[in-house]
Protein backbone atom coordinates (compact mmCIF):
# COMPACT_ATOMS: atom_id res chain seq x y z
CA UNK A 1 0.00 0.00 0.00
CA UNK A 2 1.47 3.49 -0.64
CA UNK A 3 2.69 5.71 2.12
CA UNK A 4 0.15 8.37 2.48
CA UNK A 5 1.10 11.69 2.65
CA UNK A 6 2.05 13.98 5.30
CA UNK A 7 0.39 16.92 5.59
CA UNK A 8 1.00 19.97 7.84
CA UNK A 9 -1.53 23.42 8.48
CA UNK A 10 0.51 26.57 8.53
CA UNK A 11 -1.11 29.61 9.95
CA UNK A 12 0.30 32.48 8.06
CA UNK A 13 1.97 32.63 4.83
CA UNK A 14 3.69 35.53 5.36
CA UNK A 15 7.47 36.03 5.54
CA UNK A 16 8.65 33.29 7.74
CA UNK A 17 5.68 30.89 6.76
CA UNK A 18 6.74 31.04 3.15
CA UNK A 19 10.41 31.68 4.20
CA UNK A 20 11.56 29.55 6.79
CA UNK A 21 8.75 27.47 8.81
CA UNK A 22 7.15 26.21 5.35
CA UNK A 23 10.40 24.90 3.57
CA UNK A 24 11.45 23.16 6.14
CA UNK A 25 8.22 20.87 6.70
CA UNK A 26 8.53 20.48 2.82
CA UNK A 27 11.99 19.50 3.22
CA UNK A 28 11.00 16.99 5.97
CA UNK A 29 8.40 15.56 3.01
CA UNK A 30 5.36 17.50 4.11
CA UNK A 31 2.58 19.10 2.05
CA UNK A 32 2.05 22.46 3.71
CA UNK A 33 -1.42 23.90 4.11
CA UNK A 34 -1.20 27.60 4.54
CA UNK A 35 -4.03 29.14 6.54
CA UNK A 36 -4.28 32.58 5.73
CA UNK A 37 -6.45 35.44 5.76
CA UNK A 38 -5.43 37.29 2.63
CA UNK A 39 -7.07 35.80 0.36
CA UNK A 40 -4.72 36.87 -2.70
CA UNK A 41 -2.27 35.26 -1.48
CA UNK A 42 -3.86 32.26 -1.17
CA UNK A 43 -5.36 32.06 -4.48
CA UNK A 44 -2.24 32.69 -5.74
CA UNK A 45 -0.70 29.45 -3.52
CA UNK A 46 -3.42 27.36 -4.84
CA UNK A 47 -2.60 28.86 -8.78
CA UNK A 48 1.30 28.54 -8.52
CA UNK A 49 1.83 25.46 -6.62
CA UNK A 50 5.44 26.24 -5.77
CA UNK A 51 7.59 29.34 -5.19
CA UNK A 52 11.04 30.36 -4.60
CA UNK A 53 13.36 31.08 -1.89
CA UNK A 54 16.40 33.32 -2.31
CA UNK A 55 19.26 32.62 0.36
CA UNK A 56 20.56 36.34 0.42
CA UNK A 57 23.60 35.54 1.73
CA UNK A 58 26.83 37.63 1.40
CA UNK A 59 29.54 35.47 -0.16
CA UNK A 60 26.32 33.15 -1.84
CA UNK A 61 23.27 33.43 -3.30
CA UNK A 62 21.15 30.71 -3.95
CA UNK A 63 17.40 29.87 -4.36
CA UNK A 64 15.48 26.70 -3.95
CA UNK A 65 11.88 26.26 -5.05
CA UNK A 66 9.36 24.90 -2.78
CA UNK A 67 6.70 23.00 -4.17
CA UNK A 68 4.08 20.81 -2.54
CA UNK A 69 2.11 23.62 -0.84
CA UNK A 70 -1.65 24.74 -1.35
CA UNK A 71 -3.78 27.17 1.05
CA UNK A 72 -6.74 27.82 2.57
CA UNK A 73 -8.52 30.55 3.37
CA UNK A 74 -8.34 30.93 7.66
CA UNK A 75 -12.03 31.84 7.68
CA UNK A 76 -13.86 29.27 5.50
CA UNK A 77 -14.67 26.13 6.44
CA UNK A 78 -11.56 24.83 4.48
CA UNK A 79 -9.68 25.14 7.41
CA UNK A 80 -11.86 23.22 9.43
CA UNK A 81 -11.39 20.37 6.62
CA UNK A 82 -8.03 20.20 6.95
CA UNK A 83 -8.07 19.93 10.73
CA UNK A 84 -10.31 16.21 10.11
CA UNK A 85 -7.68 14.79 7.45
CA UNK A 86 -5.68 11.98 8.95
CA UNK A 87 -3.10 12.71 6.57
CA UNK A 88 -2.65 15.95 9.10
CA UNK A 89 -0.30 15.97 11.78
CA UNK A 90 1.35 19.20 12.65
CA UNK A 91 -0.24 22.23 13.31
CA UNK A 92 2.22 25.96 13.05
CA UNK A 93 2.18 28.94 13.24
CA UNK A 94 3.86 32.48 12.32
CA UNK A 95 0.99 34.92 12.35
CA UNK A 96 2.08 37.38 15.45
CA UNK A 97 1.65 37.18 18.83
CA UNK A 98 -1.42 39.34 18.69
CA UNK A 99 -2.74 37.09 16.18
CA UNK A 100 -3.01 33.91 17.91
CA UNK A 101 -6.00 34.81 20.05
CA UNK A 102 -7.61 35.45 17.10
CA UNK A 103 -6.90 32.33 15.38
CA UNK A 104 -7.54 30.02 18.64
CA UNK A 105 -11.22 29.96 17.72
CA UNK A 106 -10.27 28.65 14.54
CA UNK A 107 -8.27 25.85 15.72
CA UNK A 108 -10.69 24.49 18.43
CA UNK A 109 -13.10 23.95 15.93
CA UNK A 110 -10.91 22.37 14.00
CA UNK A 111 -9.78 20.20 16.69
CA UNK A 112 -13.94 19.27 17.40
CA UNK A 113 -13.47 18.27 13.46
CA UNK A 114 -10.84 16.23 14.39
CA UNK A 115 -12.60 14.49 17.06
CA UNK A 116 -15.63 13.92 15.12
CA UNK A 117 -13.46 12.72 11.95
CA UNK A 118 -11.44 10.42 14.22
CA UNK A 119 -8.56 11.69 12.46
CA UNK A 120 -6.00 10.83 15.44
CA UNK A 121 -3.60 12.93 17.27
CA UNK A 122 -1.55 15.74 16.07
CA UNK A 123 1.27 18.42 17.59
CA UNK A 124 0.94 22.60 17.28
CA UNK A 125 3.87 24.26 17.92
CA UNK A 126 3.53 28.13 17.50
CA UNK A 127 6.90 30.02 15.94
CA UNK A 128 6.08 33.48 17.44
CA UNK A 129 9.22 35.28 18.68
CA UNK A 130 7.95 35.66 22.42
CA UNK A 131 8.61 33.56 25.16
CA UNK A 132 6.32 30.39 25.83
CA UNK A 133 4.07 31.48 22.71
CA UNK A 134 2.63 27.74 22.52
CA UNK A 135 1.49 27.63 25.90
CA UNK A 136 -0.50 31.01 25.34
CA UNK A 137 -1.97 29.65 22.30
CA UNK A 138 -3.17 26.49 24.29
CA UNK A 139 -4.53 28.95 26.99
CA UNK A 140 -6.64 30.74 24.14
CA UNK A 141 -7.78 27.20 22.98
CA UNK A 142 -9.09 25.65 25.53
CA UNK A 143 -10.75 29.13 26.47
CA UNK A 144 -13.02 28.41 22.55
CA UNK A 145 -13.36 24.80 22.93
CA UNK A 146 -16.42 22.90 23.56
CA UNK A 147 -16.16 21.18 27.31
CA UNK A 148 -17.03 18.09 25.57
CA UNK A 149 -13.81 18.06 23.06
CA UNK A 150 -11.47 19.18 26.18
CA UNK A 151 -10.24 15.55 27.04
CA UNK A 152 -10.00 14.45 23.81
CA UNK A 153 -7.79 17.46 23.12
CA UNK A 154 -5.86 16.85 26.59
CA UNK A 155 -4.77 13.13 25.29
CA UNK A 156 -4.10 13.51 21.54
CA UNK A 157 -2.96 17.39 21.03
CA UNK A 158 0.75 18.39 22.11
CA UNK A 159 1.35 21.74 22.30
CA UNK A 160 5.40 22.38 22.41
CA UNK A 161 6.84 26.03 22.79
CA UNK A 162 9.66 26.79 20.65
CA UNK A 163 12.41 28.83 19.57
CA UNK A 164 12.57 29.94 15.95
CA UNK A 165 15.36 31.81 14.27
CA UNK A 166 15.85 33.35 10.45
CA UNK A 167 15.79 36.81 9.26
CA UNK A 168 13.14 37.15 6.46
CA UNK A 169 12.73 41.06 5.94
CA UNK A 170 10.52 42.75 3.56
CA UNK A 171 11.24 41.23 -0.37
CA UNK A 172 10.54 42.65 -3.86
CA UNK A 173 10.46 39.88 -6.05
CA UNK A 174 13.12 40.18 -9.15
CA UNK A 175 12.12 40.89 -12.67
CA UNK A 176 9.68 37.98 -14.05
CA UNK A 177 9.80 36.55 -10.19
CA UNK A 178 6.39 35.85 -8.35
CA UNK A 179 4.95 37.63 -5.15
CA UNK A 180 4.95 34.58 -3.46
CA UNK A 181 8.91 34.88 -3.82
CA UNK A 182 10.65 35.27 -0.25
CA UNK A 183 14.78 36.36 0.59
CA UNK A 184 15.77 35.02 3.34
CA UNK A 185 19.62 34.41 5.52
CA UNK A 186 20.90 31.42 5.11
CA UNK A 187 21.06 30.80 8.90
CA UNK A 188 18.44 29.37 10.60
CA UNK A 189 17.58 27.68 14.16
CA UNK A 190 14.45 25.99 15.15
CA UNK A 191 14.52 24.22 18.94
CA UNK A 192 11.29 22.39 20.09
CA UNK A 193 10.52 21.27 23.40
CA UNK A 194 10.58 17.68 22.83
CA UNK A 195 8.97 16.82 26.10
CA UNK A 196 5.69 18.52 25.20
CA UNK A 197 5.41 16.74 21.63
CA UNK A 198 2.57 14.07 21.22
CA UNK A 199 4.50 11.20 20.50
CA UNK A 200 1.68 9.10 18.40
CA UNK A 201 1.55 11.08 15.68
CA UNK A 202 4.99 11.45 14.19
CA UNK A 203 8.28 10.66 13.79
CA UNK A 204 9.07 14.00 15.33
CA UNK A 205 12.66 14.28 13.96
CA UNK A 206 12.13 16.98 11.54
CA UNK A 207 14.82 17.77 8.90
CA UNK A 208 16.40 21.46 10.06
CA UNK A 209 14.58 20.68 13.65
CA UNK A 210 16.50 20.62 16.93
CA UNK A 211 14.63 18.99 19.76
CA UNK A 212 15.53 19.83 23.32
CA UNK A 213 14.43 19.28 27.06
CA UNK A 214 15.94 22.75 28.12
CA UNK A 215 14.40 24.85 25.61
CA UNK A 216 14.12 28.02 28.26
CA UNK A 217 17.39 28.50 27.46
CA UNK A 218 17.19 28.41 23.81
CA UNK A 219 14.05 30.97 23.98
CA UNK A 220 16.33 33.46 26.09
CA UNK A 221 19.41 33.34 24.20
CA UNK A 222 17.59 34.33 21.08
CA UNK A 223 14.82 36.52 22.28
CA UNK A 224 17.44 38.15 25.13
CA UNK A 225 20.57 38.46 22.09
CA UNK A 226 19.20 38.48 18.53
CA UNK A 227 15.80 40.27 18.84
CA UNK A 228 17.25 42.43 21.74
CA UNK A 229 20.19 43.62 19.78
CA UNK A 230 17.81 43.54 16.79
CA UNK A 231 15.21 46.30 19.00
CA UNK A 232 18.35 48.37 19.94
CA UNK A 233 19.93 48.10 16.54
CA UNK A 234 15.88 49.71 14.77
CA UNK A 235 15.64 51.86 17.36
CA UNK A 236 18.51 53.75 17.81
CA UNK A 237 18.69 53.28 13.96
CA UNK A 238 15.83 55.01 13.55
CA UNK A 239 16.73 57.88 15.61
CA UNK A 240 19.64 58.73 13.59
CA UNK A 241 17.72 58.57 10.31
CA UNK A 242 19.10 55.22 9.00
CA UNK A 243 16.28 53.01 6.66
CA UNK A 244 17.75 49.53 7.15
CA UNK A 245 19.09 47.36 9.92
CA UNK A 246 22.31 46.85 7.96
CA UNK A 247 23.16 50.55 7.39
CA UNK A 248 22.72 51.31 11.44
CA UNK A 249 24.44 48.90 12.88
CA UNK A 250 27.64 49.70 10.22
CA UNK A 251 27.47 52.93 12.35
CA UNK A 252 30.44 52.25 14.93
CA UNK A 253 28.51 54.14 17.99
CA UNK A 254 25.53 51.95 17.16
CA UNK A 255 27.64 48.67 16.85
CA UNK A 256 28.87 49.31 20.07
CA UNK A 257 26.09 50.18 22.14
CA UNK A 258 24.30 47.10 20.75
CA UNK A 259 27.52 44.54 21.50
CA UNK A 260 27.70 46.07 25.23
CA UNK A 261 24.23 45.98 25.54
CA UNK A 262 24.30 42.29 24.98
CA UNK A 263 28.00 41.01 26.11
CA UNK A 264 28.14 43.15 29.58
CA UNK A 265 24.73 43.36 30.29
CA UNK A 266 21.93 41.26 28.93
CA UNK A 267 24.72 38.71 27.77
CA UNK A 268 26.02 38.44 31.17
CA UNK A 269 22.76 37.68 32.94
CA UNK A 270 22.35 34.71 30.30
CA UNK A 271 25.37 33.19 31.08
CA UNK A 272 25.17 33.38 34.42
CA UNK A 273 21.54 32.00 34.49
CA UNK A 274 21.77 29.32 31.74
CA UNK A 275 25.81 28.43 32.48
CA UNK A 276 26.71 29.39 28.54
CA UNK A 277 30.18 29.31 27.71
CA UNK A 278 32.04 32.67 27.90
CA UNK A 279 33.47 32.46 24.41
CA UNK A 280 30.91 30.37 23.01
CA UNK A 281 28.39 33.07 23.94
CA UNK A 282 30.91 36.17 22.36
CA UNK A 283 31.02 33.69 19.02
CA UNK A 284 27.15 34.17 19.30
CA UNK A 285 26.81 37.76 19.56
CA UNK A 286 29.45 38.24 16.60
CA UNK A 287 27.56 36.53 14.63
CA UNK A 288 24.46 37.99 15.36
CA UNK A 289 26.15 41.31 14.67
CA UNK A 290 27.25 40.30 11.19
CA UNK A 291 23.77 38.70 10.31
CA UNK A 292 22.66 42.45 11.29
CA UNK A 293 25.46 43.87 8.92
CA UNK A 294 24.42 41.51 5.91
CA UNK A 295 24.09 44.06 3.06
CA UNK A 296 21.78 41.52 0.84
CA UNK A 297 19.15 41.76 3.48
CA UNK A 298 18.03 44.89 3.72
CA UNK A 299 15.92 44.78 6.65
CA UNK A 300 13.94 47.84 7.24
CA UNK A 301 13.94 49.58 10.43
CA UNK A 302 10.35 49.70 10.83
CA UNK A 303 9.64 45.89 10.59
CA UNK A 304 12.18 45.56 13.29
CA UNK A 305 10.92 48.07 15.26
CA UNK A 306 7.28 47.48 14.65
CA UNK A 307 5.13 47.52 17.93
CA UNK A 308 7.07 49.18 20.41
CA UNK A 309 4.58 48.29 23.22
CA UNK A 310 5.48 44.59 22.79
CA UNK A 311 8.74 45.04 22.75
CA UNK A 312 8.40 46.73 25.41
CA UNK A 313 6.85 44.46 27.71
CA UNK A 314 8.22 43.00 30.72
CA UNK A 315 9.71 39.67 29.86
CA UNK A 316 10.10 40.32 26.22
CA UNK A 317 13.37 41.68 24.27
CA UNK A 318 14.48 44.80 26.36
CA UNK A 319 13.19 44.25 29.83
CA UNK A 320 13.56 40.69 30.12
CA UNK A 321 17.56 41.72 29.74
CA UNK A 322 17.34 44.44 31.46
CA UNK A 323 15.67 43.22 34.18
CA UNK A 324 17.51 40.24 34.86
CA UNK A 325 20.79 42.21 34.37
CA UNK A 326 19.59 43.89 37.51
CA UNK A 327 19.05 40.43 39.20
CA UNK A 328 22.87 40.01 38.82
CA UNK A 329 23.84 43.49 40.07
CA UNK A 330 24.79 44.10 36.33
CA UNK A 331 25.23 47.39 34.28
CA UNK A 332 22.13 48.55 32.37
CA UNK A 333 23.22 51.48 30.53
CA UNK A 334 23.24 50.54 26.78
CA UNK A 335 20.36 48.46 27.23
CA UNK A 336 18.72 51.33 29.63
CA UNK A 337 19.72 53.41 25.78
CA UNK A 338 17.80 51.02 23.68
CA UNK A 339 15.06 51.29 25.89
CA UNK A 340 15.02 55.04 25.70
CA UNK A 341 15.09 55.13 22.16
CA UNK A 342 11.93 52.88 21.87
CA UNK A 343 10.32 55.30 23.81
CA UNK A 344 11.04 58.27 21.10
CA UNK A 345 10.04 55.47 18.01
CA UNK A 346 7.59 57.98 16.32
CA UNK A 347 6.05 56.14 13.58
CA UNK A 348 2.59 57.26 12.47
CA UNK A 349 1.39 54.02 10.21
CA UNK A 350 2.37 52.24 13.47
CA UNK A 351 -0.75 52.02 15.69
CA UNK A 352 1.38 51.23 18.82
CA UNK A 353 4.15 53.61 18.26
CA UNK A 354 1.32 55.69 17.97
CA UNK A 355 -0.52 55.05 21.27
CA UNK A 356 2.74 55.06 22.87
CA UNK A 357 3.43 58.45 22.08
CA UNK A 358 -0.50 59.15 23.12
CA UNK A 359 0.98 58.25 26.48
CA UNK A 360 4.01 59.81 26.58
CA UNK A 361 2.28 62.93 25.89
CA UNK A 362 -0.33 62.54 28.11
CA UNK A 363 1.28 60.83 31.33
CA UNK A 364 4.91 62.42 30.89
CA UNK A 365 7.77 60.69 30.37
CA UNK A 366 8.76 59.61 33.74
CA UNK A 367 5.34 58.51 34.66
CA UNK A 368 5.02 56.15 30.90
CA UNK A 369 8.85 54.39 31.76
CA UNK A 370 7.57 54.34 35.30
CA UNK A 371 4.77 52.09 34.31
CA UNK A 372 5.79 50.39 31.47
CA UNK A 373 9.23 49.09 32.53
CA UNK A 374 8.48 48.63 35.87
CA UNK A 375 11.66 50.62 37.30
CA UNK A 376 9.89 52.72 40.19
CA UNK A 377 10.37 56.69 39.63
CA UNK A 378 13.28 57.56 41.64
CA UNK A 379 15.24 54.20 41.10
CA UNK A 380 18.61 54.48 39.05
CA UNK A 381 17.05 52.35 36.29
CA UNK A 382 14.35 54.47 35.67
CA UNK A 383 17.19 57.92 36.02
CA UNK A 384 19.29 55.92 33.13
CA UNK A 385 16.15 55.35 31.08
CA UNK A 386 15.44 59.33 31.45
CA UNK A 387 19.02 60.78 31.13
CA UNK A 388 19.62 58.31 28.39
CA UNK A 389 15.62 60.11 26.44
CA UNK A 390 16.77 63.52 27.04
CA UNK A 391 20.21 63.04 25.66
CA UNK A 392 18.22 61.28 22.33
CA UNK A 393 15.77 63.18 21.55
CA UNK A 394 18.42 66.25 21.82
CA UNK A 395 20.71 64.69 19.13
CA UNK A 396 18.00 62.51 17.38
CA UNK A 397 18.55 63.10 13.53
CA UNK A 398 15.44 60.98 12.92
CA UNK A 399 14.10 60.19 8.80
CA UNK A 400 10.29 61.43 8.60
CA UNK A 401 7.77 58.34 8.27
CA UNK A 402 4.53 59.65 6.97
N1 LIG B 1 10.38 37.79 9.72
C1 LIG B 1 11.28 37.36 10.61
O1 LIG B 1 12.50 37.63 10.47
C2 LIG B 1 10.84 36.51 11.79
C3 LIG B 1 11.78 35.61 12.34
C4 LIG B 1 11.41 34.81 13.43
C5 LIG B 1 10.13 34.89 13.92
N2 LIG B 1 9.24 35.76 13.36
C6 LIG B 1 7.91 35.78 13.92
O2 LIG B 1 7.01 35.15 13.01
C7 LIG B 1 5.72 35.76 13.12
C8 LIG B 1 5.30 36.25 11.74
O3 LIG B 1 6.25 37.22 11.29
P1 LIG B 1 6.40 37.55 9.75
O4 LIG B 1 7.61 38.40 9.63
O5 LIG B 1 6.28 36.31 8.94
O6 LIG B 1 5.09 38.46 9.54
P2 LIG B 1 4.24 38.66 8.21
O7 LIG B 1 3.44 39.88 8.44
O8 LIG B 1 5.13 38.60 7.02
O9 LIG B 1 3.28 37.38 8.17
C9 LIG B 1 2.16 37.21 8.98
C10 LIG B 1 1.08 36.51 8.17
O10 LIG B 1 0.00 36.21 9.04
C11 LIG B 1 -1.20 36.45 8.33
N3 LIG B 1 -2.31 36.65 9.27
C12 LIG B 1 -2.62 37.77 9.97
N4 LIG B 1 -3.74 37.57 10.69
C13 LIG B 1 -4.14 36.29 10.44
C14 LIG B 1 -5.23 35.50 10.89
N5 LIG B 1 -6.14 35.98 11.75
N6 LIG B 1 -5.32 34.23 10.42
C15 LIG B 1 -4.40 33.73 9.57
N7 LIG B 1 -3.36 34.45 9.08
C16 LIG B 1 -3.22 35.71 9.54
C17 LIG B 1 -0.91 37.69 7.50
O11 LIG B 1 -1.83 37.84 6.43
C18 LIG B 1 0.51 37.38 7.04
O12 LIG B 1 0.52 36.64 5.82
C19 LIG B 1 5.86 36.88 14.17
O13 LIG B 1 5.48 36.38 15.42
C20 LIG B 1 7.35 37.17 14.16
O14 LIG B 1 7.80 37.69 15.38
C21 LIG B 1 9.56 36.56 12.30
O1 LIG C 1 9.17 39.80 14.58
P1 LIG C 1 9.29 40.79 15.72
O2 LIG C 1 8.53 42.03 15.48
O3 LIG C 1 9.07 40.16 17.05
O4 LIG C 1 10.85 41.21 15.76
C1 LIG C 1 11.46 41.80 14.62
C2 LIG C 1 12.75 41.07 14.30
O5 LIG C 1 13.67 41.24 15.36
C3 LIG C 1 12.52 39.56 14.10
O6 LIG C 1 11.49 39.31 13.19
C4 LIG C 1 13.81 38.87 13.63
O7 LIG C 1 14.06 39.16 12.29
C5 LIG C 1 13.69 37.38 13.83
O8 LIG C 1 13.34 37.09 15.15
C6 LIG C 1 14.93 36.64 13.42
O9 LIG C 1 14.83 35.32 13.83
Amino acid sequence: MPQQERKAIHFGAGNIGRGFIGPLLVGSGYHVVFADVNKDVIAQLNDQDSYDVLVLDEEDEQHETISGVSGVVSTSDDVLRAFADPAVDLVTTAVGPAILEKIADTIARGLHARREADAGPLNIIACENMVNQTSTLRKYVFAALEEEDKSWVKENVGFANCSVDRIVPPFDPKDGGSALDVGVEGFYEWVVDEDALHRTPLDVRLKGIRLTGDLQAYIERKLFTLNCGHAITAYLGFLKGYGTIDEAIRDDGIRETVRSALLNEGGAALRRRHKFDENEYGQYVEKTLDRFANPKLKDDIVRVGRQPLRKLEKGDRLLGPAHMAREYGLPIDNLAKGIAAAFLYDVPDDKQSVELQKKVKQDGIEKATAEITGFAEGSEEHRKILDAYAALRVSSTRRKYS
